[in-house]
Protein backbone atom coordinates (compact mmCIF):
# COMPACT_ATOMS: atom_id res chain seq x y z
CA UNK A 1 0.00 0.00 0.00
CA UNK A 2 1.49 3.16 -0.91
CA UNK A 3 2.37 5.42 2.30
CA UNK A 4 0.12 8.85 2.85
CA UNK A 5 1.96 11.28 4.92
CA UNK A 6 0.64 14.47 7.09
CA UNK A 7 2.83 17.17 8.25
CA UNK A 8 1.28 19.32 11.28
CA UNK A 9 3.77 21.85 11.44
CA UNK A 10 4.74 24.81 13.76
CA UNK A 11 1.82 23.55 16.44
CA UNK A 12 1.49 23.59 19.99
CA UNK A 13 1.08 20.18 21.19
CA UNK A 14 -1.06 18.68 24.41
CA UNK A 15 0.70 16.05 26.07
CA UNK A 16 2.25 14.98 29.31
CA UNK A 17 4.16 18.35 28.80
CA UNK A 18 2.81 21.22 26.31
CA UNK A 19 5.47 22.37 23.56
CA UNK A 20 5.81 23.69 19.91
CA UNK A 21 6.72 21.48 17.22
CA UNK A 22 5.37 19.21 14.38
CA UNK A 23 3.82 15.87 14.48
CA UNK A 24 4.43 13.94 11.43
CA UNK A 25 1.43 10.83 10.06
CA UNK A 26 2.35 7.98 8.10
CA UNK A 27 -0.69 6.22 6.74
CA UNK A 28 -3.09 5.93 10.31
CA UNK A 29 -0.48 6.23 12.71
CA UNK A 30 1.63 8.55 14.05
CA UNK A 31 5.27 8.28 13.28
CA UNK A 32 7.18 11.45 14.81
CA UNK A 33 6.77 14.37 17.01
CA UNK A 34 9.24 16.79 16.75
CA UNK A 35 10.13 20.30 17.76
CA UNK A 36 11.52 21.03 14.53
CA UNK A 37 8.88 23.07 12.01
CA UNK A 38 9.12 23.60 8.46
CA UNK A 39 11.71 21.23 7.90
CA UNK A 40 9.82 17.86 6.62
CA UNK A 41 7.79 17.47 3.17
CA UNK A 42 4.70 15.62 3.34
CA UNK A 43 1.49 15.00 0.93
CA UNK A 44 -0.16 17.06 2.97
CA UNK A 45 0.76 19.77 5.22
CA UNK A 46 -1.11 21.57 7.84
CA UNK A 47 0.04 24.74 9.30
CA UNK A 48 -0.51 24.34 13.04
CA UNK A 49 0.68 28.31 14.03
CA UNK A 50 -1.46 29.90 16.79
CA UNK A 51 -3.52 26.18 16.89
CA UNK A 52 -3.53 23.45 19.43
CA UNK A 53 -3.07 19.94 18.49
CA UNK A 54 -4.96 17.68 21.00
CA UNK A 55 -6.17 14.33 20.83
CA UNK A 56 -9.30 13.37 19.71
CA UNK A 57 -12.12 13.54 22.30
CA UNK A 58 -13.74 9.88 23.57
CA UNK A 59 -17.38 10.16 23.82
CA UNK A 60 -17.91 7.22 26.07
CA UNK A 61 -21.92 7.17 26.17
CA UNK A 62 -24.23 8.02 23.39
CA UNK A 63 -27.10 7.12 21.21
CA UNK A 64 -26.25 8.95 18.14
CA UNK A 65 -29.53 8.23 16.13
CA UNK A 66 -31.36 10.34 19.05
CA UNK A 67 -30.06 13.06 16.80
CA UNK A 68 -33.60 13.13 15.02
CA UNK A 69 -35.50 13.63 18.65
CA UNK A 70 -33.62 16.31 19.73
CA UNK A 71 -35.79 18.87 21.18
CA UNK A 72 -38.67 16.49 20.89
CA UNK A 73 -39.09 16.19 24.59
CA UNK A 74 -37.35 18.73 26.86
CA UNK A 75 -38.06 19.85 31.07
CA UNK A 76 -39.09 16.00 31.88
CA UNK A 77 -37.95 13.61 34.32
CA UNK A 78 -35.95 10.12 33.06
CA UNK A 79 -39.50 7.96 33.72
CA UNK A 80 -41.91 10.56 31.73
CA UNK A 81 -39.41 11.48 28.94
CA UNK A 82 -38.38 7.76 28.11
CA UNK A 83 -42.07 6.33 28.59
CA UNK A 84 -44.18 8.99 27.37
CA UNK A 85 -41.84 10.82 24.69
CA UNK A 86 -38.99 9.02 23.75
CA UNK A 87 -40.27 4.74 23.64
CA UNK A 88 -43.78 5.72 21.64
CA UNK A 89 -41.20 7.26 18.81
CA UNK A 90 -38.74 4.62 18.61
CA UNK A 91 -41.69 2.00 18.31
CA UNK A 92 -41.49 3.02 14.50
CA UNK A 93 -37.44 3.57 13.94
CA UNK A 94 -36.50 1.90 10.95
CA UNK A 95 -32.83 0.89 9.75
CA UNK A 96 -32.96 4.38 7.44
CA UNK A 97 -34.26 6.82 10.04
CA UNK A 98 -30.74 5.19 12.27
CA UNK A 99 -28.23 5.54 9.56
CA UNK A 100 -29.68 9.61 8.85
CA UNK A 101 -29.30 9.85 13.25
CA UNK A 102 -25.98 8.33 13.31
CA UNK A 103 -25.11 10.31 10.31
CA UNK A 104 -26.20 13.38 11.26
CA UNK A 105 -24.52 12.87 14.81
CA UNK A 106 -21.08 12.15 13.00
CA UNK A 107 -20.81 15.10 11.49
CA UNK A 108 -21.70 17.21 14.31
CA UNK A 109 -18.61 14.52 16.65
CA UNK A 110 -16.24 15.90 13.83
CA UNK A 111 -17.39 19.70 13.81
CA UNK A 112 -16.67 19.35 17.65
CA UNK A 113 -13.59 17.44 17.95
CA UNK A 114 -14.91 13.97 18.97
CA UNK A 115 -13.15 11.03 17.06
CA UNK A 116 -14.40 8.38 18.81
CA UNK A 117 -17.65 7.01 21.15
CA UNK A 118 -19.45 4.32 23.04
CA UNK A 119 -23.00 3.54 21.02
CA UNK A 120 -25.72 1.94 22.33
CA UNK A 121 -29.13 2.07 19.79
CA UNK A 122 -31.22 0.07 17.49
CA UNK A 123 -30.44 -1.27 14.04
CA UNK A 124 -26.55 -1.20 14.75
CA UNK A 125 -25.78 -1.93 11.27
CA UNK A 126 -27.31 0.97 9.65
CA UNK A 127 -25.46 3.14 12.34
CA UNK A 128 -22.15 0.69 11.51
CA UNK A 129 -22.46 1.93 7.52
CA UNK A 130 -23.01 5.52 9.66
CA UNK A 131 -19.87 5.36 11.52
CA UNK A 132 -17.92 3.74 8.31
CA UNK A 133 -19.06 6.84 5.55
CA UNK A 134 -18.21 8.99 8.59
CA UNK A 135 -14.35 8.02 9.22
CA UNK A 136 -14.80 8.13 12.49
CA UNK A 137 -13.87 5.05 15.12
CA UNK A 138 -17.34 3.81 17.24
CA UNK A 139 -18.20 0.69 19.84
CA UNK A 140 -21.50 -0.26 18.88
CA UNK A 141 -23.93 -2.27 20.85
CA UNK A 142 -27.75 -2.90 20.35
CA UNK A 143 -29.97 -1.68 23.15
CA UNK A 144 -31.04 -4.88 24.56
CA UNK A 145 -34.43 -5.04 26.33
CA UNK A 146 -36.35 -8.26 27.29
CA UNK A 147 -38.77 -7.14 30.52
CA UNK A 148 -38.38 -9.98 31.88
CA UNK A 149 -40.12 -11.88 28.53
CA UNK A 150 -38.12 -14.76 27.32
CA UNK A 151 -38.88 -14.58 23.52
CA UNK A 152 -38.04 -11.03 23.56
CA UNK A 153 -34.38 -12.23 25.14
CA UNK A 154 -34.01 -14.57 22.54
CA UNK A 155 -34.79 -11.89 19.92
CA UNK A 156 -32.07 -9.35 21.67
CA UNK A 157 -29.96 -12.05 21.62
CA UNK A 158 -30.51 -12.78 18.04
CA UNK A 159 -29.97 -9.53 17.07
CA UNK A 160 -26.92 -9.11 19.46
CA UNK A 161 -25.15 -11.77 17.33
CA UNK A 162 -26.33 -10.66 13.92
CA UNK A 163 -24.61 -7.20 14.70
CA UNK A 164 -21.38 -8.76 16.57
CA UNK A 165 -20.97 -11.33 13.23
CA UNK A 166 -21.50 -7.99 10.86
CA UNK A 167 -20.03 -5.46 12.30
CA UNK A 168 -17.25 -6.25 14.81
CA UNK A 169 -14.05 -5.37 13.70
CA UNK A 170 -14.71 -3.29 10.20
CA UNK A 171 -14.23 -0.17 8.91
CA UNK A 172 -10.25 -0.90 8.81
CA UNK A 173 -10.91 -1.49 12.32
CA UNK A 174 -12.48 1.77 13.28
CA UNK A 175 -15.64 -0.50 14.35
CA UNK A 176 -16.03 -2.74 17.27
CA UNK A 177 -18.92 -4.12 18.81
CA UNK A 178 -20.01 -4.75 22.30
CA UNK A 179 -22.54 -6.21 24.03
CA UNK A 180 -25.36 -3.92 25.25
CA UNK A 181 -27.98 -4.65 27.88
CA UNK A 182 -30.00 -1.30 28.63
CA UNK A 183 -30.21 -1.35 32.00
CA UNK A 184 -31.19 -3.18 35.38
CA UNK A 185 -34.97 -2.46 35.08
CA UNK A 186 -35.48 -3.34 31.77
CA UNK A 187 -33.05 -6.52 31.76
CA UNK A 188 -33.69 -10.17 32.96
CA UNK A 189 -31.29 -11.36 35.59
CA UNK A 190 -31.32 -14.27 32.80
CA UNK A 191 -30.14 -11.92 30.18
CA UNK A 192 -27.36 -9.94 32.10
CA UNK A 193 -26.02 -13.45 33.06
CA UNK A 194 -26.05 -14.47 29.74
CA UNK A 195 -24.53 -10.90 28.27
CA UNK A 196 -21.76 -11.40 31.05
CA UNK A 197 -21.02 -15.14 29.74
CA UNK A 198 -21.06 -14.20 26.22
CA UNK A 199 -18.82 -11.28 26.46
CA UNK A 200 -16.27 -13.09 28.63
CA UNK A 201 -16.11 -15.94 25.83
CA UNK A 202 -16.11 -13.56 23.06
CA UNK A 203 -13.77 -11.24 24.61
CA UNK A 204 -16.01 -8.18 23.83
CA UNK A 205 -17.14 -5.28 26.46
CA UNK A 206 -20.21 -4.66 28.13
CA UNK A 207 -22.14 -1.11 28.01
CA UNK A 208 -25.14 -0.52 30.25
CA UNK A 209 -26.94 2.51 32.55
CA UNK A 210 -27.16 1.98 36.02
CA UNK A 211 -28.16 3.91 38.94
CA UNK A 212 -28.94 6.99 37.35
CA UNK A 213 -32.25 7.86 39.03
CA UNK A 214 -33.12 7.46 42.57
CA UNK A 215 -36.16 5.96 41.39
CA UNK A 216 -34.52 3.24 39.44
CA UNK A 217 -32.76 2.40 42.55
CA UNK A 218 -35.98 1.91 44.22
CA UNK A 219 -37.11 -0.24 41.64
CA UNK A 220 -34.33 -2.60 41.56
CA UNK A 221 -34.11 -2.74 45.38
CA UNK A 222 -38.00 -3.89 45.67
CA UNK A 223 -37.01 -6.12 42.80
CA UNK A 224 -33.84 -7.74 44.15
CA UNK A 225 -33.46 -6.55 47.05
CA UNK A 226 -30.29 -4.88 46.73
CA UNK A 227 -28.92 -1.66 45.44
CA UNK A 228 -28.66 -1.58 41.26
CA UNK A 229 -24.44 -1.96 41.62
CA UNK A 230 -24.81 -4.47 45.03
CA UNK A 231 -27.28 -6.71 42.81
CA UNK A 232 -25.08 -6.63 39.41
CA UNK A 233 -21.93 -7.83 41.68
CA UNK A 234 -24.05 -10.49 43.16
CA UNK A 235 -25.16 -11.51 40.08
CA UNK A 236 -20.93 -12.15 39.08
CA UNK A 237 -22.13 -9.57 36.08
CA UNK A 238 -19.30 -6.44 37.39
CA UNK A 239 -15.69 -6.85 35.44
CA UNK A 240 -13.21 -4.11 33.79
CA UNK A 241 -15.06 -4.74 30.75
CA UNK A 242 -18.15 -3.22 31.85
CA UNK A 243 -18.65 0.17 31.14
CA UNK A 244 -21.86 1.44 32.97
CA UNK A 245 -23.41 4.79 32.26
CA UNK A 246 -24.46 7.72 34.91
CA UNK A 247 -23.61 5.74 38.65
CA UNK A 248 -25.14 9.01 40.15
CA UNK A 249 -27.22 7.22 43.29
CA UNK A 250 -24.20 5.09 44.58
CA UNK A 251 -23.52 4.02 48.28
CA UNK A 252 -19.93 3.73 50.02
CA UNK A 253 -20.34 0.40 49.55
CA UNK A 254 -21.17 0.48 45.69
CA UNK A 255 -18.19 3.10 45.25
CA UNK A 256 -16.02 -0.38 46.47
CA UNK A 257 -17.78 -2.88 44.59
CA UNK A 258 -17.38 -0.52 41.52
CA UNK A 259 -13.63 0.17 42.38
CA UNK A 260 -12.94 -3.80 43.34
CA UNK A 261 -14.17 -4.77 39.82
CA UNK A 262 -12.05 -2.42 37.81
CA UNK A 263 -15.60 -1.39 36.29
CA UNK A 264 -15.34 1.63 33.88
CA UNK A 265 -18.01 4.99 34.26
CA UNK A 266 -19.48 7.22 31.98
CA UNK A 267 -20.37 10.37 34.15
CA UNK A 268 -22.99 12.57 31.58
CA UNK A 269 -23.36 15.80 33.73
CA UNK A 270 -25.71 17.48 31.00
CA UNK A 271 -27.93 14.94 31.11
CA UNK A 272 -27.64 14.14 34.59
CA UNK A 273 -28.52 17.81 35.33
CA UNK A 274 -31.48 18.22 32.29
CA UNK A 275 -33.08 15.06 33.35
CA UNK A 276 -32.55 16.29 36.79
CA UNK A 277 -31.55 13.03 37.35
CA UNK A 278 -28.38 13.85 40.53
CA UNK A 279 -24.93 14.55 40.72
CA UNK A 280 -23.18 11.52 40.45
CA UNK A 281 -19.78 11.66 43.02
CA UNK A 282 -17.19 11.42 40.52
CA UNK A 283 -14.18 13.35 42.30
CA UNK A 284 -14.87 11.13 45.32
CA UNK A 285 -15.04 7.95 42.78
CA UNK A 286 -11.69 9.29 41.09
CA UNK A 287 -10.13 9.96 44.68
CA UNK A 288 -11.03 6.04 44.74
CA UNK A 289 -8.62 4.90 41.96
CA UNK A 290 -11.97 4.68 39.41
CA UNK A 291 -11.86 5.28 36.09
CA UNK A 292 -14.38 7.59 34.97
CA UNK A 293 -14.96 9.06 31.43
CA UNK A 294 -17.40 11.22 29.92
CA UNK A 295 -20.82 10.97 28.17
CA UNK A 296 -23.04 13.36 26.51
CA UNK A 297 -25.47 10.48 26.17
CA UNK A 298 -28.06 11.35 23.60
CA UNK A 299 -29.11 14.71 21.68
CA UNK A 300 -32.66 14.36 22.97
CA UNK A 301 -31.22 14.82 26.72
CA UNK A 302 -28.07 17.27 26.19
CA UNK A 303 -29.29 18.40 23.58
CA UNK A 304 -25.65 18.15 21.59
CA UNK A 305 -22.58 16.33 21.29
CA UNK A 306 -20.18 18.95 22.63
CA UNK A 307 -17.63 17.08 24.75
CA UNK A 308 -16.09 20.80 25.06
CA UNK A 309 -19.32 21.21 26.58
CA UNK A 310 -19.34 18.52 28.44
CA UNK A 311 -15.65 18.72 30.32
CA UNK A 312 -16.36 22.55 31.37
CA UNK A 313 -19.53 21.09 32.73
CA UNK A 314 -18.24 18.24 34.64
CA UNK A 315 -15.48 20.33 35.66
CA UNK A 316 -17.86 23.09 37.40
CA UNK A 317 -20.72 20.46 38.98
CA UNK A 318 -18.16 18.84 40.73
CA UNK A 319 -16.38 22.18 42.77
CA UNK A 320 -19.95 23.16 43.61
CA UNK A 321 -21.84 20.24 44.42
CA UNK A 322 -18.39 19.64 46.83
CA UNK A 323 -17.64 23.33 47.90
CA UNK A 324 -14.64 22.85 46.56
CA UNK A 325 -13.07 24.34 43.08
CA UNK A 326 -9.87 22.79 43.29
CA UNK A 327 -11.62 19.49 42.44
CA UNK A 328 -11.48 18.06 38.94
CA UNK A 329 -8.79 20.12 37.47
CA UNK A 330 -8.86 21.21 33.78
CA UNK A 331 -5.59 18.62 33.30
CA UNK A 332 -7.81 16.17 34.99
CA UNK A 333 -11.35 16.74 32.71
CA UNK A 334 -9.03 16.47 29.73
CA UNK A 335 -7.85 12.97 30.82
CA UNK A 336 -11.35 11.95 31.24
CA UNK A 337 -12.33 12.98 28.07
CA UNK A 338 -9.49 11.67 26.05
CA UNK A 339 -7.00 8.72 27.62
CA UNK A 340 -9.12 7.76 30.87
CA UNK A 341 -12.08 7.30 27.86
CA UNK A 342 -10.03 5.55 25.64
CA UNK A 343 -8.64 3.31 28.24
CA UNK A 344 -12.70 2.20 29.11
CA UNK A 345 -12.82 1.37 25.70
CA UNK A 346 -10.13 -0.67 25.91
CA UNK A 347 -7.82 1.47 23.33
CA UNK A 348 -5.64 2.80 25.71
CA UNK A 349 -2.60 1.55 23.48
CA UNK A 350 -4.26 2.90 20.23
CA UNK A 351 -5.68 6.34 21.27
CA UNK A 352 -5.94 9.04 23.70
CA UNK A 353 -2.88 10.88 23.86
CA UNK A 354 -0.04 12.54 21.21
CA UNK A 355 2.10 9.48 21.08
CA UNK A 356 4.52 7.77 18.35
CA UNK A 357 2.64 4.31 17.23
CA UNK A 358 -0.49 5.24 18.55
CA UNK A 359 -3.70 5.82 16.12
CA UNK A 360 -3.59 9.72 14.09
CA UNK A 361 -6.89 10.43 16.29
CA UNK A 362 -6.10 14.27 16.27
CA UNK A 363 -7.68 17.44 16.38
CA UNK A 364 -6.52 21.30 15.82
CA UNK A 365 -8.35 24.08 17.81
CA UNK A 366 -7.78 27.76 16.53
CA UNK A 367 -6.98 29.71 19.36
CA UNK A 368 -7.01 32.83 16.96
CA UNK A 369 -10.10 34.01 18.13
CA UNK A 370 -11.14 36.50 21.09
CA UNK A 371 -12.39 33.99 23.38
CA UNK A 372 -9.16 31.84 23.65
CA UNK A 373 -6.77 35.25 23.67
CA UNK A 374 -4.41 35.53 25.20
CA UNK A 375 -3.32 32.31 24.20
CA UNK A 376 -0.96 30.97 27.62
CA UNK A 377 -2.86 28.28 29.00
CA UNK A 378 -3.90 25.93 26.59
CA UNK A 379 -5.49 23.34 28.57
CA UNK A 380 -7.24 25.52 30.43
CA UNK A 381 -8.86 27.39 27.19
CA UNK A 382 -9.62 23.98 25.75
CA UNK A 383 -11.49 22.96 29.22
CA UNK A 384 -12.95 26.45 30.40
CA UNK A 385 -12.80 28.99 27.12
CA UNK A 386 -13.33 26.45 24.27
CA UNK A 387 -16.21 25.03 22.82
CA UNK A 388 -17.00 22.42 20.10
CA UNK A 389 -17.08 25.21 17.12
CA UNK A 390 -13.45 26.24 17.67
CA UNK A 391 -12.21 23.26 16.54
CA UNK A 392 -10.57 23.46 13.12
CA UNK A 393 -9.45 20.46 11.61
CA UNK A 394 -9.99 16.68 12.42
CA UNK A 395 -8.33 13.61 11.41
CA UNK A 396 -9.35 10.13 12.39
CA UNK A 397 -7.29 7.10 11.43
CA UNK A 398 -4.91 9.24 9.87
CA UNK A 399 -7.44 10.65 7.13
CA UNK A 400 -8.32 14.20 7.31
CA UNK A 401 -12.39 14.47 8.51
CA UNK A 402 -12.47 18.04 8.25
CA UNK A 403 -9.86 20.82 7.59
CA UNK A 404 -10.46 24.59 8.48
CA UNK A 405 -13.74 24.03 9.59
CA UNK A 406 -14.88 22.69 6.31
CA UNK A 407 -15.82 19.01 6.00
CA UNK A 408 -13.99 16.68 3.64
CA UNK A 409 -15.59 12.87 3.78
CA UNK A 410 -19.07 14.17 3.90
CA UNK A 411 -21.65 16.83 2.48
CA UNK A 412 -22.62 18.78 5.31
CA UNK A 413 -26.11 19.98 3.52
CA UNK A 414 -26.77 16.79 2.36
CA UNK A 415 -26.72 15.10 5.93
CA UNK A 416 -29.01 17.75 7.42
CA UNK A 417 -31.61 17.84 4.50
CA UNK A 418 -31.50 13.83 4.97
CA UNK A 419 -31.93 14.13 9.10
CA UNK A 420 -34.46 16.61 8.58
CA UNK A 421 -36.28 14.47 6.45
CA UNK A 422 -35.91 11.52 8.37
CA UNK A 423 -37.22 13.67 11.42
CA UNK A 424 -39.88 14.66 10.26
CA UNK A 425 -41.22 10.85 8.52
CA UNK A 426 -40.45 9.43 12.11
CA UNK A 427 -42.20 11.96 14.41
CA UNK A 428 -45.20 11.83 11.86
CA UNK A 429 -45.91 8.47 12.54
CA UNK A 430 -46.09 9.14 16.40
C1 LIG B 1 -30.94 2.50 23.87
C2 LIG B 1 -32.14 2.90 24.65
O1 LIG B 1 -31.73 3.73 25.74
C3 LIG B 1 -32.64 4.82 25.81
N1 LIG B 1 -32.01 5.92 26.54
C4 LIG B 1 -31.50 7.06 26.03
N2 LIG B 1 -31.00 7.83 27.02
C5 LIG B 1 -31.22 7.14 28.17
C6 LIG B 1 -30.95 7.39 29.53
O2 LIG B 1 -30.33 8.49 29.93
N3 LIG B 1 -31.31 6.49 30.45
C7 LIG B 1 -31.94 5.36 30.07
N4 LIG B 1 -32.22 5.05 28.80
C8 LIG B 1 -31.87 5.94 27.88
C9 LIG B 1 -32.96 5.14 24.38
O3 LIG B 1 -34.07 5.97 24.27
C10 LIG B 1 -33.14 3.73 23.85
O4 LIG B 1 -34.44 3.29 24.13
ZN1 LIG C 1 -28.08 6.70 27.71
Amino acid sequence: METKSILIDNVTILGDEIKKGSVIVENDKIVEITEKTGSHSADEIINGEKKVLMPGLVNTHTHLSMTLMRGLADDLPLDTWLNDHIWPVEANLTGDYCYAGALLACIEMIKSGTTAFNDMYFFMDDVAKAVDNSGLRGMLSHGMIDLGDEEKRKAEFRETMRIIEKCHDTADGRIKVAFGPHAPYTCSTELLKEVREKASKLGLKIHIHVAETEFEVGQVKESYGARPFEYLDEIGFLADDVIAAHAVWLSDKEIKIIKENNVKLSHNPTSNMKLASGISPVSKLIESGVNVSLGTDGAASNNNLDLFEEMKLAALLQKVNTGDSTVLPAEKVLEMATIDAAAALGLENEIGSIEVGKKADLVLVDMKTPSLTPFRHPVSHVVYAANGGDVDTVICNGEILMRNKVLEVLDEAEVIQLAEGAAEELLSKS
